[in-house]
């Protein structure tokens, strides 16, 4: 598994929270390396910045001719379909493996931890953050999937990953895990009015009724699309947004 890890310029005193970024659909740890524009404010507020791959890879990793589903689209879950069963174990990769890794490589890591993603990732993040909850300060996405089980990605993506039986996809949904909880993390949600995976993909009406009296800030912006340019635009906020709970 590759993955990237963005260290800000530190003090040996310094204390290093982390905040972990999963991508959408199609993309390799590079996308948002490249064009998330996120280093000016991880150095300013000294945080450290945690990109897994959006999938296994390799020539005998099981992939499909889809872009939507198989190398760069996990959807984060843990397959337990063939072909998938064997290597599509993302979930467990990153709340485990990878977290270890990323703990040991972060020079004085804080021990807090926050969490974003944008599209496929943006439910990664909320999903994860959500089922981790007492982990994590706070969550954040862009244009993230909001009710993979009901809409043409996630539908598609659940049936091959975890099967036809739909109860057994609520565990993976944000809008299902959100609905049945009490207390969680502060979350902050980006979402373009010109994305044009909006309407169909991107939803926030079931989502936004289940987070009722929850602390969900759901920011649209006018005339903003589903690319890294929104990315790069409001990561800034997502930071600052972060960081307020991190330092508390
Ligand atoms: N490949 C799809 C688009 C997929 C897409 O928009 N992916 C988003 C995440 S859902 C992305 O971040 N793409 C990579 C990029 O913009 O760098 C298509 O050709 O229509």
């Amino acid at each position: 598994m590759i993955f990237s890890l963005y260290l800000p310029p530190a003090e040996i005193e310094d204390a290093i929270p982390l905040i972990w970024w999963l991508s959408g659909l199609t993309c390799t740890d590079d996308n948002f390396s490249q064009k998330g524009g996120f280093q000016e404010y991880a150095a300013k507020h000294k945080v450290a910045i945690a990109i897994p791959d959006t999938s296994p890879r390799g020539d005998n990793i099981p992939d499909s001719n889809d872009w939507d589903l198989g190398q760069g689209a996990s959807f984060y879950v843990d397959a337990t379909q063939e072909p998938w069963a064997e290597n599509y174990h993302m979930y467990t990769y990153i709340t485990q493996e990878l977290t270890q890794i990323m703990h040991d490589l972060v020079p004085g890591y804080s021990g807090k931890e926050s969490i974003i993603g944008h599209s496929m990732g943006g439910h990664g993040a909320l999903m994860i953050g959500l089922k981790n909850s007492n982990r994590f300060s706070s969550i954040s996405a862009f244009a993230p999937i909001l009710n993979p089980i009901q809409v043409p990605w996630g539908i598609k993506a659940f049936n091959a990953y975890l099967g036809s039986e739909e109860s057994t996809w609520h565990e993976w949904d944000a809008t299902s895990l959100i609905k049945q909880m009490d207390q969680i993390p502060p979350i902050l949600i980006t979402q373009g009015t010109a994305d044009t995976f909006y309407d169909v993909q991107l939803q926030e009406d079931a989502f936004m009724k289940a987070a009722q009296n929850k602390p969900v800030q759901y920011d649209k912006k006018d005339g903003y699309d589903h690319s890294y340019f929104t990315i790069s635009t409001f990561i800034g906020q997502h930071i600052a947004f972060h960081v307020e709970q991190l330092n508390k």
